[in-house]
């Protein structure tokens, strides 16, 4: 997730609303606010108050007062916060079914098939999905979310089968105090078995520390638009990608895996439209710095089918697609579409990767 998401078209860019978003992640407007007001204050003074220090009561504390509404769902599923997501992936495709009935004297078996053929057919056999929540889906809340209850949250995830989760990021606390407690994350998850958890690293100190922490896998975050790396990292592409390098280094040096991210690879709050030549030359960057796999982020979801695929193209003309990703925010409703058009735009033997942010 990014912060810089707002319900707003490419045609509207910039909007003050937006800048104001973008400068949540300068140093001054993202400091803690040491008071700790609202629910995240709750949080702290309830994590200070139990000397236990057990994840499983700060999640079930997290739960019980964050979410009263919730208590019978997870009397009934248990709580697991993957089963939730895939209820609500249930109830949509029972509600498909119900169109289909409705409309039954149009529908028949061979029609469904001829349209699933049409849409499906040629789409690469498999995909690998990157989940994101604990990290981006984290990153901006507002209120501080106990320790315990992210730790839990990436048991869970993992416990459910997801290959990948990634499980924080090791930046300044002064721009995202959400994930100030990296280390403890990392620290009781480092040892969780089933899954790989990769954490972002904006740099040397963050690789440093990811290190320490235990993580066996590291991601490099860089932006397609001048505007969106200077506001989120506080440097330019160049100084940003010269950054990557060092950390590429000292992973290779240690074995570690790298993966990059490019933000903003169709559209920025500031600056609008993103020519795909721009995302190009920074995933190919990336690529050529060692990273294993490149994930091309719509950081703030306006994209569409329509600018998908000539970025897409761009970057498969340079990166070879076996080691690209995509990564949708749903902002506007598009994720699903955009996911969809990249199938279809992949070679049928590529193995694509998706990582989902629903926000
Ligand atoms: C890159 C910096 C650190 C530069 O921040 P800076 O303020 O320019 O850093 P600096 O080098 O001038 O150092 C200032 C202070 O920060 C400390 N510092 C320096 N580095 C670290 C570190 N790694 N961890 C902890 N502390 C750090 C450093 O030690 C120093 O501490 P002080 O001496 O003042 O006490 C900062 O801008 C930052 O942390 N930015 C991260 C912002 C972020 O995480 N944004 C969200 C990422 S999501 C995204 O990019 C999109 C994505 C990936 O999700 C894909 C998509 O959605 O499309």
């Amino acid at each position: 997730m990014s912060s810089l998401e707002e319900p707003l078209g490419l045609d509207k860019l910039p909007s003050m609303s937006t800048i104001d978003r973008i400068q949540r992640f300068s140093s001054n407007a993202c400091r803690p606010s040491g008071d700790g007001m609202g629910m995240g204050s709750c949080w702290i003074e309830g994590s200070s108050c139990s000397t236990s220090n057990s994840y499983d009561e700060e999640y079930d504390e997290y739960t019980r007062e964050a979410f009263p509404w919730r208590r019978h769902t997870r009397d009934m599923s248990h709580g697991d916060s993957f089963s939730r997501r895939t209820v609500s992936l249930g109830r949509n495709h029972k509600m498909f079914g119900s169109a289909c009935d409705i409309y039954s004297s149009n529908c028949n078996d061979k029609d469904i098939r001829d349209i699933t053929n049409k849409f499906l057919k040629g789409i690469p056999r498999s995909v690998k999905i990157v989940e994101v929540g604990p990290r981006d889906g984290l990153q901006n809340e507002k209120n501080t979310v106990p320790t315990g209850v992210k730790v839990e949250l990436i048991r869970r995830l993992v416990s459910s089968g997801l290959p990948v989760v990634e499980a924080t990021s090791f930046v300044s606390p002064k721009w995202v105090p959400q994930l100030a407690d990296a280390r403890d994350v990392m620290e009781a998850v480092r040892d969780l078995e089933g899954a790989r958890l990769p954490v972002l690293t904006p740099n040397l100190k963050g690789f440093e520390a990811a290190i320490a922490a235990g993580a066996k896998e590291v991601a490099i975050f860089a932006s397609a638009s001048e505007a969106f790396s200077k506001s989120n990292i506080n440097c330019s592409i160049e100084e940003s990608l010269v950054r990557y390098r060092a950390v590429a280094r000292a992973a290779k040096d240690l074995s570690i895996p790298v993966r990059g991210y490019v933000s903003c690879v169709v559209g920025c709050p500031v600056e609008g439209a993103i020519p795909p030549s721009k995302v190009a030359y920074v995933a190919k960057e990336l690529h050529d710095m060692g990273c294993f796999e490149i994930s091309l982020g719509d950081t703030i979801g306006v994209g569409t089918p329509g600018t998908v695929v000539p970025m897409l193209e761009a970057v498969m003309a340079v990166v070879p697609v076996e080691k690209l990703a995509v990564h949708f925010h749903d902002t506007y409703g598009q994720s699903l579409p955009n996911i969809l058009i990249s199938l279809q735009v992949s070679p049928m033997h590529a193995k694509p990767c998706f990582t989902f942010a629903y926000l």
